[in-house]
């Protein structure tokens, strides 16, 4: 089953260069771009900085509008939803941005910060949300314990599961990860990239996974869309994108990175040679 539906997303920005005569011109970050996700998969969306990933990610997730195009949620045109159209599709959206800490409130436990949905649908036992917080804590690998802790209490790796634990509490149907392991460190982007497939696995939700890291998509991913000056150049499976690219550019970076797999490395390079 379809999930989402992004059809012929174009974004222009509207850009002025410096100096007080500077003229307007108009950018086109994403030009009609159009992608599916299925239920329960995982899109990986992978370009160099600037390809436009980020902006595509954000007009999916209706925190930015389109210039043009239509996104399909459920079966529902959300392009422009309002009132309670649009809470319930930032209900089953979710969002785990590149820096963790940014996107906590200091000021709040975490405790308060994964029951915010709690107390939005008016839960006041404090003793509910506590085992609310508890129980999601587990979940993501951290010590129930510190429930009561403040963000800045806790590592980078730490701090992303509690934005995953945030973005769980409120059982989303589809979680957009923009460059979310992108500013941990190896060893630990590794573990954070385990527990987000062990969610899914849990929970059947769908993954849109943005990245510049070819060998963080190659782990995590089912389908592959390559991104380059806004557009979509290719768009296949993991098997195919890798093994087979079909773009000059999908091919140009994948030969930035040739270690990526010596299978699919050795059988692009028997493709290639004829
Ligand atoms: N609000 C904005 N105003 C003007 N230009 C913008 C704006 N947001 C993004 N851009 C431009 O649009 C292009 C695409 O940006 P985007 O962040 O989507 O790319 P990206 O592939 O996610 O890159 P990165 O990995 O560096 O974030 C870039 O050239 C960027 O400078």
């Amino acid at each position: 089953m379809t999930l989402l539906e992004v059809r012929g997303v174009t974004k222009e920005f509207v850009t002025r260069g410096e100096g007080a005569r500077a003229r307007k011109s108009t950018f086109t970050a994403v030009d009609d771009v159009s992608f599916e996700v299925e239920l329960g998969e995982t899109l990986a969306i992978v370009g160099e900085s600037g390809s436009g990933k980020s902006t595509t990610a954000r007009i999916a997730a209706r925190l930015l509008e389109p210039t043009n195009g239509t996104v399909v949620f459920d079966g529902q045109d959300v392009t422009r939803a309002q009132g309670k159209d649009l809470a319930k599709f930032r209900n089953d959206v979710q969002v785990v941005f590149q820096d963790p800490f940014s996107s906590l409130n200091p000021r709040y436990t975490v405790e308060r910060i994964i029951t915010a949905p709690l107390t939005y649908q008016g839960v006041t036992p404090a003793t509910t949300k506590r085992a609310f917080a508890q129980e999601l804590m587990e979940r993501v690998g951290l010590n129930p314990d510190h429930c009561r802790r403040y963000p800045a209490q806790f590592s980078g790796g730490q701090a992303q599961r509690i934005g995953i634990a945030r973005a769980l509490a409120v059982n989303p149907k589809l979680v957009i990860c923009d460059e979310a392991v992108s500013a941990l460190d190896v060893s630990i982007q590794a573990q954070v990239l385990e527990l987000l497939m062990r969610l899914q696995r849990e929970s059947g939700f769908s993954y849109v996974f943005i990245a510049h890291d070819l060998a963080v998509v190659r782990q995590i991913s089912q389908r592959v869309a390559v991104m380059s000056r806004g557009r979509i150049v290719e768009v296949g499976s993991r098997e195919q994108v890798f093994g087979e690219p079909r773009h000059e550019y999908t091919k140009t970076l994948l030969a930035a990175v040739p270690r990526i797999n010596p299978e699919w490395d050795a059988r692009r390079r028997q493709k290639e040679a004829g």
